[in-house]
């Protein structure tokens, strides 16, 4: 289907929403009446900059409080309504939204809303234009999708229609029996449809609306059991977003409306309208590899957790550091003094690297140059949102390019033996206007399942935190997103979590081997031993060596820290087989502790 999204939904002045709309890849905009009051362009202007974009004005918008007013107050919504039609044609717009009124004036009379709307549809089509009827969730009489339609039917005019959106539907009700009447409207009365998702909460509608909308496929909504309603009575115009949101207002109109279009592509997916590559689900981590300036520091961390540099690249300054499955690669290139030590790439093990290449390429990520340098094993790779390398790993696997193969052993020891068996999760903080894009794409393009978001007090702040894993966990990566826009990167913390059998056998090999242990501060193990009986000199155990420990119905979790080099730590993890979280309670003394350790600016 056409796709088109509202001016309202992307920061900038007029000029830049429809250029990044356009290069996003939609095919037209609603033109919100507030953009081009603000646009040194005249209307011929937007109407010839949208033409030479290839955009189409699919909707002009909003007018508002027209109907079922006192005939004064009507008298003088038919001359407003003239003028903007006038302005309508000089911009080229042949379809103008009308929300159901929210006047104290208006009153609760149908058959007046419906004589109302048939006036406006006369003199609108008088112009060519037709009139789409909206009910806001927050209308005074007219607040639900089915009540604006029975107006528009009593008023039986060819240039009256509705005009469907998502939000005002699902945040009035989640039950699907209520959009099924979607269905018998007539295909051709649906003159148009907006579409927005919103996380789940308990608000007045109207700020809900105002400022919390995001993205289909983002939020709690389900938009794809609408869109199939809407599909299902005929309707043969745009799947348009109409998205009001505080952080899309300040986020670059670029990447948002690549997230925009990304999000329609995957809605379009899911209802069966079209048929991309299919998502190839990673099964393992193959590698992290970060990047560093500061090789001594992070190689002498490394040692201390047991892994040995077992291989170095052949054309890169690139060391394999090895323990068990667990691989770090180091990357001391020409990047790593420019942006100091950071967790740079992601090899995710694929069963089919290309196919996922594919996939992630037919959803708009980024795709990487394929290989650098001509020897090298062609490997596959995108970008996430946060700029994050991903590649579609295979790791000695016959038949496909093997990663390792670039890498030629250096003849250490094999790894001495630190207990840690392989990368449990990694945890990578987003840019903060990215969250809800990164877990929208790291669900579509690579088919991981997402949690639910948890919220973790930070002494400065409050951090927001949703997980995505792969059905047997072997795959877990927690993208977290801090409280305020940061101009520093550096606050964007990034960690690799270790998994081990023995965690305390670990944490005692680390602190021997000279590693530091996070501290942990003596009030969070009388807290414990509150909270839960432990054997005989456990706790003791855990104070001393500053392990965090969390239960939940299915097993035990003990988690400690490393400290921070650049951006990144590690964590060792212990994990009993049923427990499917992050230690998430414990993140807010985490949290604080590592703030004593930071260096005050
Ligand atoms: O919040 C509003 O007023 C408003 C205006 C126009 C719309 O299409 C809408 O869904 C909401
Ligand atoms: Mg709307």
């Amino acid at each position: 289907m056409r796709t088109s999204i509202a001016t309202v939904s992307l920061s900038g002045a007029l000029t830049e929403k429809l250029t990044a709309a356009a290069r996003a890849g939609f095919d037209g905009v609603e033109v919100f009446e507030n953009d081009l009051l603000a646009s040194p362009l005249a209307p011929e202007e937007i109407r010839a900059r949208c033409a030479d974009l290839g955009l189409s004005i699919d909707l002009y918008q909003p007018m508002r409080d027209i109907e079922a007013v006192p005939q004064d107050e009507f008298r003088r919504n038919l001359r407003r309504a003239e003028h903007k039609f006038r302005l309508m044609e000089r911009l080229g717009a042949d379809t103008v939204l009308v929300c159901s009124s929210v006047s104290p004036l208006a009153v609760d009379d149908d058959a007046l809303a419906a004589f109302h709307l048939r006036r406006l549809a006369e003199l609108a089509d008088g112009f060519g234009i037709r009139v789409a009827y909206e009910a806001l969730a927050w209308g005074r009489h007219v607040s639900t999708y089915d009540h604006a339609w029975r107006i528009v039917e009593a008023a039986d005019h060819p240039a009256l229609g509705t005009c469907l959106d998502s939000f005002h539907i699902l945040a009035r009700s989640s039950d699907p029996k209520d959009v099924e009447g979607i269905a018998d409207i007539p295909g051709e009365k649906i003159f148009f449809l907006q579409l927005a998702d919103a996380p789940l909460m308990a608000m007045d509608v109207l700020q809900w609306s105002r400022h919390y909308r995001c993205f289909p496929g983002q939020g709690g909504f389900d938009i794809a059991g609408l869109v199939r309603q809407v599909i299902k009575a005929g309707y043969q115009g745009p799947l348009s977003l109409e998205v009001f949101n505080d952080v899309f207002r300040q986020a670059e109109a670029g990447p948002t409306a690549v997230d925009a279009q990304r999000s329609l592509l995957v809605l379009q997916e899911s209802v069966g309208l079209t048929a991309p590559p299919a998502p190839v689900v990673p099964t393992g981590i193959a590698f992290a590899e970060l990047v560093s300036p500061d090789v001594e520091p992070v190689s002498e961390l490394l040692e201390a957790l047991g892994f040995a540099r077992t291989a170095r690249h052949r054309g890169k300054p690139v060391d394999l550091w090895q323990q068990g499955e667990a691989r770090v690669l180091l990357n001391t290139g020409p990047g790593a003094r420019r942006d100091g030590t950071q967790l740079a790439a992601v090899g995710l093990e694929s069963p089919d690297p290309a196919g996922a290449a594919r996939r992630a390429e037919s959803l708009l990520a980024p795709v990487l140059p394929r290989r650098r340098t001509p020897e090298d094993v062609p490997l596959d790779a995108v970008a996430a949102p946060d700029g994050t390398e991903l590649f579609f790993c295979a790791t000695g696997r016959p038949g496909l390019p093997d990663w390792t193969r670039d890498f030629e052993p250096v003849g250490q020891p094999a790894p001495a033996d630190g207990g840690i068996r392989r990368i449990d999760h990694l945890a990578l903080t987003q840019p903060w206007h990215q969250f809800d894009e990164a877990a929208l794409f790291h669900r579509s393009v690579l088919g991981l399942g997402a949690l639910e978001s948890v919220d973790v007090a930070d002494p400065y702040g409050l951090l927001r935190s949703r997980a995505v894993t792969n059905a047997d966990g072997s795959v877990r990566i927690a993208l977290g997103v801090g409280p305020a826009p940061s101009a520093d990167d550096g606050d964007r913390a990034q960690h690799i979590a270790l998994a081990t059998d023995d965690l305390v056998a670990a944490a005692r090999r680390f602190r021997a081997a000279g590693g530091r242990l996070l501290t942990i501060p003596a009030n969070y193990y009388d807290d414990l031993a509150a909270k839960y009986e432990f054997e005989e000199g456990e706790l003791e155990t855990y104070r001393e060596l500053g392990i965090l420990y969390d239960r939940d119905a299915d097993g035990a979790f003990r988690h400690c820290y490393t400290e921070t080099i650049g951006r990144v730590f590690f964590e060792l993890v212990q994990r009993d087989a049923g427990y499917r979280g992050y230690g998430a309670q414990n993140a807010p003394v985490r949290l604080a502790a590592q703030h004593v350790r930071r260096p005050v600016r």
